[in-house]
């Protein structure tokens, strides 16, 4: 039972460009656990882009794949997974989540926004204003993104491997196993 606690799979989430993929496969390596990317996952299993899933099938049906690849996750131990933004907004996926340990990679919208500015895989940032979306989806989900277990604060001036040490140190009180109270004599 201790060992199947130590053994509990890493779920990284966060806004995107908050660097989940980047510093999840950093932690894997040091820890020794296998890597997933659940976009990476969605796209295998479809041959589309999340881009293209996003045009012609709509966020709908990403969603549900999103649910199925991590609902298929969840019954693996020892992984790191890297979440999309969104995994947070469906109730059922953090049924899964908490099948692990759920960790959030904060960084401030400004700095998502300046890692994010050149970039064209984002659906949900194209043909609109980016800052200004990237703070109403912030908004929205910064409640959400409260509910994970651990919660690292990112700054621009961390690089992924410091994030990944950061995450690699508080482990260890993460996953001790909760104390029983002693049993008392009468
Ligand atoms: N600590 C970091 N410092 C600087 N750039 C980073 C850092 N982490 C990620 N990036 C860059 O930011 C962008 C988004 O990172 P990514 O890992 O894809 O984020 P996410 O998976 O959370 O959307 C990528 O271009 C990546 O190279
Ligand atoms: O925040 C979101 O809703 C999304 C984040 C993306 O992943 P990253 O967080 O890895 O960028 C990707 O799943 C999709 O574009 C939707
Ligand atoms: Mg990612």
């Amino acid at each position: 039972m201790k060992d199947r606690l130590k053994r509990r799979s890493l779920y990284l989430i966060g806004m995107m460009g908050a660097g989940k993929t980047t510093v999840g496969q950093i932690l894997a390596q040091r820890l020794e656990y296998r890597f997933f990317d659940t976009d990476h996952l969605i796209e295998q299993l479809t041959g589309e882009t999340i881009a293209n899933i996003f045009a012609t099938e709509g966020e709908e049906v990403f969603r549900d794949l999103e649910t199925q690849v991590l609902g298929q996750l969840s019954a693996y131990l020892s992984c790191v997974v890297a979440t999309g933004g969104g995994i947070v907004l469906r109730r059922k996926n953090w049924g899964f989540l908490h099948q692990g340990v759920v960790i959030h990679l904060d960084l401030p919208v400004e700095q998502l926004y300046t890692r994010l500015l050149a970039d064209t895989n984002r659906p949900l940032l194209q043909g609109v204003n980016p800052l200004e979306k990237l703070q109403e989806l912030y908004a929205q989900r910064q409640r959400l993104y409260a509910q994970a277990d651990l919660q690292i604060a990112v700054d621009s001036t961390d690089t992924p491997e410091a994030v990944a040490d950061r995450i690699f140190e508080k482990l260890p009180e993460i996953l001790r196993p909760p104390v029983s109270p002693p049993s008392v004599q009468e």
